[in-house]
């Protein structure tokens, strides 16, 4: 038990006082009114979305010269925040096109209030700052832009009680299904609130969710999964993915879409109890790629990273992400190779990280960033020769493979047991595991016989209205369906 700590929120972070104004759809309009303030910059961005956390500090910086009580220069600029991710800010940020986070726009108050932005540069009294990345570049844009010469003073961000860091704490530790569950619900949010669908991207999003319905460690994530696949002509009708429509009736669409399919069931999500979207997603993929057979292991690779590219909206993780996927030539042939390219593809991003946060001071103390798994959780994943106070590490590869298979094999799932056996399925984590494994994804008619358990009947009917409206899907339709066991329909 010592493997699973207590609960944390990754997305809690100890920062120093905020000199940053937070909008919401309720205040927004009113603050920008009233503001004596002659510009307002509004940064769009969700709270659990890594790059605006680490983006947070600099735009701290920024402001502090121009808001707050100890202002430098007040009443010129007044710089707020959006955190899109949360559900009343939806409208907000829609209006706004906002399509990526972080996103800074500037213009007059007044031009925000009751307004949109289309996303385009042209004509607009509303721009957005392309080039804010950092404190000093956001206000070298300012100084650009209003012809002045405001500077940071050499101030230094300092945030002592984030400095201390134990290293050895082996609580980087996946916290079980309750993040996979939260992470599986809040990817599937954003793709509905954000309308990713369209004719670009439906077919990773298919594919991705035959993935889920297959793998997803959670029983209850892979029965709504399918219910959600076997729905998806409903949810998506050909004229929502229209570009013509009106923004509004396609907003209602989704509105509708949203309130009926809950993807991991009704107690997700439950707020306080898991650690995160970010780390939950990465729980995810590792507990996918254990569970995918050596035949779909390059197909489930290839979803992979068609998935994070084109629905992580962490623009700098998806970018990364993307281009580590790119650098792969040979196709994988084995589950091996999927679970440890994953495995260094993720300590590769750990590692950058650990620079990042060194350097800005953003690290959770508690949960540093590491060269994971340390050697507490895994010494035989550490071959002779290997110094670790140096970072010095001769991984044995094979270990470190028999380590994950376990650790987001039996030990997730039985985890999950533990945690919460009221509202979990009865039958025991193994046999989910074994379930969830032989299959690379799931066609739409096998989908549905997992999501209803009404069996033959109803399972040769959806086959035939499947034929009916995407012959694709048939023939896997049939194979899956001549798979399943009867016991799985019951
Ligand atoms: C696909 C993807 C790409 C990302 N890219 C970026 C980026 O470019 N920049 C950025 O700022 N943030 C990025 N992030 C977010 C970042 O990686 C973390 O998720 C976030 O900082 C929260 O970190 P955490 O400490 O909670 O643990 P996380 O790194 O989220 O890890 C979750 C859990 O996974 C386990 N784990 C850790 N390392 C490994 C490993 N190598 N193999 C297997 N299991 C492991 C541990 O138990 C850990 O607690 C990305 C996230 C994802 C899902």
């Amino acid at each position: 038990s010592s493997f699973f700590p207590t609960l944390r929120s990754c997305s809690i972070i100890k920062t120093r006082s905020d000199y940053v104004v937070d909008l919401n759809a309720t205040n927004f309009d009113s603050v920008l009114k009233e503001t004596p303030a002659t510009y307002v910059i509004v940064e769009f961005f969700a709270h659990w979305c890594p790059a605006c956390r680490n983006y947070k500090p600099q735009y701290e910086k920024v402001a502090k010269l121009f808001n707050g009580a100890n202002a430098v220069h007040p009443g010129i600029i007044l710089m707020t925040r959006v955190d899109c991710a949360n559900k009343i800010n939806r409208k907000l940020c829609v209006k706004f096109h906002i399509l990526h986070y972080p996103i800074l726009l500037w213009g007059a108050p007044s031009k925000f209030v009751g307004g949109h932005w289309n996303g385009k540069k042209e004509k607009s009294e509303i721009i957005s700052i392309e080039d804010g990345k950092t404190a000093q570049r956001l206000l070298k844009w300012i100084n650009t832009r209003l012809t002045s010469s405001y500077d940071l003073e050499d101030e230094k961000f300092e945030n002592d009680e984030c400095l201390q860091s134990n290293v050895s704490d082996p609580g980087q530790i996946s916290r079980a299904i309750y993040d996979v569950e939260e992470a599986t619900n809040v990817a599937f949010d954003i793709i509905l609130e954000h309308e990713m669908i369209n004719s670009d991207t439906r077919a990773t999003f298919i594919k991705f969710m035959q993935i889920m319905v297959a793998h997803n460690p959670s029983r209850r994530c892979r029965k709504g999964s399918a219910d959600i696949l076997v729905n998806f002509d409903n949810i998506y009708p050909s004229n929502i993915l229209s570009e013509n429509i009106d923004e509004q009736t396609n907003i209602n669409g989704l509105d509708a879409a949203l309130h009926t399919f809950q993807i991991c069931g009704k107690q997700v999500p439950r707020g306080e109890d898991t650690r995160g979207f970010s780390c939950g997603l990465w729980v995810l993929l590792h507990s996918v790629s254990v569970r995918v057979d050596d035949k779909g292991s390059h197909l489930a690779f290839t979803t992979t990273c068609d998935f994070i590219h084109k629905f992580f909206i962490c623009e700098e993780c998806s970018q990364h992400f993307y281009d580590m996927c790119s650098s792969v030539v040979a196709p994988f042939n084995t589950t091996r190779d999927f679970v440890l390219w994953l495995w260094a593809t993720h300590n590769n991003v750990n590692e950058k990280l650990m620079k990042t946060e060194s350097s800005l001071r953003t690290g959770d103390p508690k949960f540093p960033k590491i060269i994971w798994p340390p050697e507490q959780l895994c010494p035989s994943c550490y071959a002779v020769g290997s110094q670790t106070k140096n970072n010095v590490i001769n991984w044995d590869h094979n270990e470190v493979f028999k380590f994950l298979v376990s650790y987001y094999g039996p030990m997730l799932v039985s985890r999950y047991k533990d945690i919460d056996s009221v509202i979990m399925d009865t039958k025991s984590g193994s046999e989910d595991l074994l379930s969830s494994r032989n299959a690379v994804t799931v066609p739409v008619g096998a989908a549905m016989v997992i999501a209803v358990a009404s069996c033959l009947f109803g399972a040769v009917a959806y086959a035939w209205r499947s034929q009916q409206k995407n012959r694709k899907y048939f023939l896997q339709t049939l194979l899956f369906y001549i798979m399943l066991r009867w016991e799985d329909c019951i």
